[in-house]
């Protein structure tokens, strides 16, 4: 029992290896080692051990996690692309035990109902995950009592801390540009408003990230013997006997935190599994770890110099996310209803923790929504994106369009603004069109990676019409503020000179009588190029081995077998065949569930364990 940087000499065999430590992982292996204690359960974890660490725990640093120093996250590297203005995009991911859970934005944001059943996975619709949903909470939030859980490890609240008037005063703009508040938009079924958002934190305000709510606590309990932890890391890949049954993984400790002396210090070990492996590394992981192990797309197995297992085109192909651009706003609101204090550090960390600062709980992100076009909005931005959305959003209203939510400071680099109380608007398209790849390059875990992450690639730039959409929309709401004082900049479209869309720098009070602007075809043409510019990743890495038939370029069945070799599973946010409307932490919690409700079922005789060969 215990959470090791090295292993053991004597544990060479295990029953159950969980290679990558993140969201899903975590839940997987505290599942497991909580409903059956006879399973000898190890994980392997890339990152180091995330327990009490400071801007983990506390939700008000979480910035401080994609900082280029942090050694919480890991930064995937696009390739350089044309349809964005010629950058290489990267794509942080979390580096650290928890994942992506121990770094994120903490929004408690869950997909619809019509995402589920849109997977046409037998299991997996929305009727059938609801169990898991409730399962994984603890739910201190408003709406309904049924559509939510409230004896789950992880909790959702506020945190014990909102700001409540830029809240309230975007609420009332929201309104007045066509958008209700709905108090639940995380119930499944509502659409098209605005809420007060939750977060994964606790009421005491402490980040509810899956280590600290599944592990950390089993492992200094005295009673979960079964469970291993061994962080600082890295799976190379898996190993397969003549059968192609996985029978263990290669890993090497992790040479960010472990000193090279040599390459003596860096050998590759291996470690058995007696009954089963699963792959848990992440939407951006997960594909490089299997491509080493031999499964893959047999061109580029060849291309790297790996020998092919099994062909499994699927691997790494079509990778997804959200598209995300973030604007930001000068504003009248006080220092405790921002956190650009704590950011610039004209407030002392230190001395927020001494006190228990009540603004420790807080991520600043107080209200968020879930937005749809209408019919005139669609009708505007032309026939092929109107083609588009008759065929996939107009008889879909589960559907969002784009979520927009509001986060209270300045989100870049304090030292480039004046000091002042900020805001950030920020857009991420639901269902994006655009498709991306993830692929190895060379069979060792440190060769560099194939990685597109295909942001606005689609035929006819719907994805980048729904961002044009989401820009004049978000303007609007917030050029009805009360808080409202300009626009900074440098972070808004360069539109030409004389346009009457110009960008407002500095307003003395609230503007009053405000009229919708009236874009010419010269100020999109500036927004189209600010996009290509600006668009980035959301964070939500998405899709790269399917759960879906294998004729489709599937990875995994509905039992989340690797199709072609037995004893192998993947769970995690790489298994979705479709995207979802909402963050997705909340999707890869479920996962991590419904995953380890399988392989319980399994391990008592009442599922098979291998996939249809
Ligand atoms: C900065 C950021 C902000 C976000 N904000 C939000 C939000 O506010 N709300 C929301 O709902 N979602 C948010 N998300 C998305 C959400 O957190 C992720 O979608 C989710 O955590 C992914 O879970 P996962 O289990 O698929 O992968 P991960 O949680 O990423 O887990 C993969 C794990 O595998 C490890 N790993 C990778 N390769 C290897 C290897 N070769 N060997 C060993 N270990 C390896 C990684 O270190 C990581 O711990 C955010 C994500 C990020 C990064």
């Amino acid at each position: 029992m215990g959470i090791y940087t090295k292993l053991a000499d004597d544990i060479d065999e295990v029953d159950i290896i969980i290679a990558g430590g993140g969201t899903a992982g975590c839940i997987i292996a505290g599942r497991l080692a909580e409903n059956d204690p006879s399973l000898c359960i190890l994980v392997i974890e890339g990152g180091a051990n995330n327990k009490d660490v400071a801007s983990i725990v506390h939700p008000v640093f979480y910035l401080q996690n994609l900082l280029p120093t942090t050694k919480t996250a890991l930064f995937y590297k696009g390739n350089k692309s044309k349809q964005l203005a010629d950058r290489e995009p990267i794509v942080p991911s979390g580096g650290t035990l928890g994942g992506g859970s121990s770094i994120n934005f903490m929004m408690y944001t869950r997909a619809q109902r019509s995402d589920f059943d849109s997977w046409k996975t037998p299991g997996w619709s929305a009727d059938e995950m609801w169990p898991f949903l409730k399962k994984l909470e603890t739910y201190h939030g408003p709406g309904e009592k049924e559509h939510h859980g409230y004896d789950g490890p992880v909790h959702v609240s506020d945190g014990g801390y909102r700001a409540k008037t830029a809240e309230d005063d975007f609420i009332r703009a929201a309104g007045q540009v066509g958008f209700p508040e709905v108090k639940d938009l995380q119930n499944l079924e509502d659409n098209n408003g605005i809420q007060r958002w939750q977060r994964y934190v606790s009421p005491e305000g402490k980040r509810q990230d899956t280590a600290h709510t599944y592990i950390h606590p089993k492992l200094e309990d005295g009673q979960h013997s079964n469970l291993h932890v061994l962080v600082e890391s890295k799976v190379v890949r898996v190993l397969f006997d003549e059968n192609k049954r996985a029978t263990g993984v290669e890993y090497t400790p992790n040479p960010e935190f472990q000193a090279t002396i040599g390459l003596s210090m860096h050998p590759i070990k291996a470690v058995r599994a007696r009954k089963l492996v699963i792959v848990t590394c992440g939407a951006c992981g997960t594909p490089p770890v299997l491509e080493r192990s031999g499964l893959g797309d047999k061109k580029i197995l060849e291309r790297a110099g790996v020998p092919l297992v099994e062909e499994l085109p699927g691997v790494g192909k079509d990778y997804q996310d959200h598209h995300l651009v973030l604007y930001p706003y000068k504003t009248s609101l006080e220092p405790d209803q921002t956190i650009d204090g704590v950011l610039s550090g004209r407030v002392d960390a230190a001395e927020m923790v001494k006190n228990k600062d009540k603004m420790l709980g807080w991520n600043a992100i107080d209200v968020s929504s879930k937005l749809r076009p209408t019919e005139d909005e669609v009708t505007s931005l032309g026939p092929e994106f109107k083609a588009a959305w008759d065929r996939d959003f107009k008889y879909a209203p589960n559907r969002p369009l784009v979520l927009c939510g509001l986060v209270s400071c300045f989100l870049g680099d304090p030292a480039s603004i004046p000091a002042g109380q900020y805001v950030t608007a920020g857009n991420y398209t639901a269902y994006p069109y655009s498709r991306g790849h993830m692929h190895i390059t060379g069979p060792k875990h440190d060769d560099a990676l194939d990685f597109d992450v295909g942001f606005f690639n689609d035929t006819n730039d719907i994805d980048l019409k729904k961002q044009i959409w989401a820009y004049k929309k978000h303007r609007e709401i917030l050029r009805r503020t009360n808080f409202y004082r300009g626009e900074l900049a440098a972070g808004h479209p360069k539109f030409p000179s004389g346009s009457a869309v110009a960008v407002v720098e500095n307003v003395d009070a609230p503007l009053s009588d405000v009229q919708d602007l009236v874009y010419s075809k010269e100020d999109d043409a500036a927004i189209e190029q600010w996009l290509r510019e600006n668009v980035n990743t959301t964070w939500h890495s998405l899709g790269t081995c399917k759960m879906a038939p294998r004729e489709d370029d599937g990875v995994v069945d509905k039992d989340l077998n690797v199709y072609g070799v037995s004893g192998l599973k993947i769970a995690d946010l790489s298994i979705p065949p479709e995207n979802v409307g909402g963050n997705t932490n909340n999707t890869a919690l479920v996962i991590g569930e419904k995953a380890a409700d399988i392989i319980l079922m399994e391990l008592r005789g009442c599922q098979p364990t291998t996939s249809k060969l």
